[in-house]
């Protein structure tokens, strides 16, 4: 059997429960698992591929574990990436730690993006926020981070199917679709 060629290495990074599975599920599947929560254990992986143009590219996607007793081995699965999303639940107390999330932005040729989660819980109730948008703000232009609120239960800011290409810098001109706002279409992209 012939190994897999991975075009580009996604890895979502955060801590546990924050949602980090269920937005690569919505971005792979386009579905919302509803059920009880199962934590990831390691890590997971799934390969994506997208067509560009007319070349078929595959991103790579490393779903790292959340709880801390992974910590060490998520490091082994976010060496190489080519963007790292850094996910906080906009509904749970805490942003990523600092240092952390630094760590991850001085990978060679990686960037780093800080995605909050659950956003449609507070578009039901504005009382559950814990994180207020502008200091996320803050806290991603200090880590060099793009910043997005995204829902994986309303697919909210995710990015569609279509949209969510990935461009190395030597293919300009390819069509990126409409939606430029959404984080997935984001990392895959330099610029
Ligand atoms: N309402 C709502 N719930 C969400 C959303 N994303 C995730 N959840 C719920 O949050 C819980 C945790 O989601 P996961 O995607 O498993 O979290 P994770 O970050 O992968 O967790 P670990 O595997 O522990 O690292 C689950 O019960 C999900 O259904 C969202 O966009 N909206």
């Amino acid at each position: 059997m012939s190994a897999m060629r991975v075009d580009a290495k996604v890895v979502m990074l955060g801590k546990e429960s924050v949602g980090k599975t269920s937005l690569v599920e919505r971005y792979v599947h386009h579905r919302f698992l509803v059920g009880p929560y199962q934590n990831t254990i390691g890590a997971a992986f799934v390969a994506k591929p997208i067509q560009v143009g007319e070349k078929v590219i595959t991103l790579g996607i490393w779903d790292t574990a959340g709880s801390e007793r992974y910590e060490a081995m998520s490091r082994i699965y976010y060496r190489g990436a080519r963007a790292a999303i850094v996910c906080y639940g906009e509904t749970h107390r805490k942003l990523p730690k600092f240092k952390v999330a630094r760590s991850y932005c001085v990978l060679q040729h990686c960037k780093i993006y800080l995605c909050g989660t659950k956003n449609d819980l507070i578009e039901g109730d504005r009382s559950l926020r814990q994180i207020d948008y502008h200091d996320a703000q803050d806290f991603a232009e200090e880590i060099g981070a793009q910043h997005f609120e995204t829902s994986s239960k309303t697919g909210s800011n995710v990015g569609e199917f279509h949209v969510a290409v990935f461009v190395p810098a030597e293919e300009p001109g390819v069509d990126l679709g409409q939606k430029k706002d959404s984080y997935f279409y984001s990392c895959c992209h330099n610029n």
